[in-house]
């Protein structure tokens, strides 16, 4: 991973962007929904930057960019279509610990600018690492027609009574509980149900956890989508093997992972509502799915 994605606060941020044409402009479109400062310097400005100088969301000072220019910002975007130019301020940039980025040139980019689908509080960034920005911009669109534009204020909703879940719920695992099942019934909507599902996942049903096993012999890339909010929900993975990381990386981040375990200790865990997964080979997954008849044996295309 060279390029590690991250969220910065916007709010007393300072940009400076150097050059208004087409490009900056696409940069200005998605900085400008910011709670950032910004300023432009540019000879040649193209309309849609005009608009925004306009609006008053930006400053622009329509000069020729100077060396001393590049001070007091925290980001730097060099889109001027002069290469020796932007790669002289970069370093510059470099030099004084500023970020830049230079539209045309990952090599002088400290950072990269994401493809972005923008929902408000949710916000999902693609970034191939420069490779292929016209993939990263049409799996943007394939989200875009995936995701409503409802899910912003339902996200604004859930941040409104983040505060009253945890007073409600004191124990860590009651409010992912709690989560989990309000979206499930009410997925991505925000209308006159959500606040009805909102209350209703305060009635959480003591589930028994669900036994997954998973043997050596399945490749986890082959696993069926329907396996994967099953494996979202497991709490511990028990397996004497190293569990390869295609299939780690289907788990959840803070999901455990233990050699030590038993048929009374899965047993327990299942009893308490935790999910679990065992991988093994074919002789320990099968002899676990005789003793677990309920347990998800999970092979390709089962489900
Ligand atoms: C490294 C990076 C640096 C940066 O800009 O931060 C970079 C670099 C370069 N882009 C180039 C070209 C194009 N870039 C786009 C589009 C986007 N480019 C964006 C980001 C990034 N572009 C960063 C990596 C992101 C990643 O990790 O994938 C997006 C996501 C965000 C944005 O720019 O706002 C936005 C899509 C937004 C959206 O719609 O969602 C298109 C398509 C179009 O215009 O429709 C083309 C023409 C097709 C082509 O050439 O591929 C060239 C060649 C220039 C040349 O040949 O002259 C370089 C330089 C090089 O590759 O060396
Ligand atoms: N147009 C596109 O889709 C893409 C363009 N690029 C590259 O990105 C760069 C920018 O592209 P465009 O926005 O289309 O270029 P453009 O020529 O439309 O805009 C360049 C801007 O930089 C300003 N500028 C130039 N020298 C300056 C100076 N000394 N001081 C202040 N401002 C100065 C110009 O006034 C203008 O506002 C180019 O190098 C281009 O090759 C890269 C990827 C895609």
């Amino acid at each position: 991973m060279q390029y590690f994605p991250l969220f910065v606060d916007t709010q007393s941020f300072k940009v400076l962007v150097v050059g208004a044409g087409d490009v900056a402009s696409r940069k200005l479109d998605l900085l400008s929904r910011t709670q950032a400062h910004i300023k432009v310097i540019a000879l040649d400005v193209c309309q849609d930057t005009q608009a925004y100088v306009q609006s008053g969301r930006i400053t622009l000072e329509q000069r020729s960019i100077k060396q001393s220019d590049i001070k007091d910002c925290d980001l730097l975007y060099l889109c001027t279509a002069d290469t020796a130019l932007n790669e002289q301020l970069a370093v510059l940039a470099q030099e004084q610990g500023i970020w830049a980025n230079v539209v045309d040139n990952p090599n002088f980019c400290r950072f990269i600018t994401p493809s972005i689908v923008d929902r408000g509080r949710l916000q999902i960034a693609i970034s191939t690492a420069g490779a292929a920005p016209v993939y990263a911009r049409e799996l943007r669109a394939r989200l875009e027609s995936w995701l409503p534009q409802s899910i912003s204020p339902l996200f604004d909703f859930i941040a409104e009574r983040r505060v009253e879940v945890q007073q409600r719920l004191p124990v860590f695992k009651q409010r992912r509980v709690f989560w989990e099942q309000f979206f499930s019934r009410n997925d991505t909507r925000f209308d006159e149900s959500t606040e009805t599902h909102y209350q209703s996942s305060f009635t959480i049903s003591k589930q028994r956890g669900e036994l997954l096993l998973i043997d050596t012999t399945t490749d986890p890339k082959l696993l069926p989508i329907g396996a994967m909010p099953y494996l979202q929900k497991i709490e511990v993975t028990y397996s004497r093997l190293d569990v390869p990381f295609e299939l780690n990386e289907l788990l959840r981040r803070d999901a455990s992972i233990s050699n030590q375990f038993d048929t009374e200790c899965i047993e327990a865990q299942l009893a308490k509502g935790e999910s679990c997964l065992v991988f093994g080979n074919v002789d320990e997954i099968s002899h676990l799915a005789a003793q677990f008849p309920n347990a998800k044996y999970l092979k390709p295309g089962s489900l």
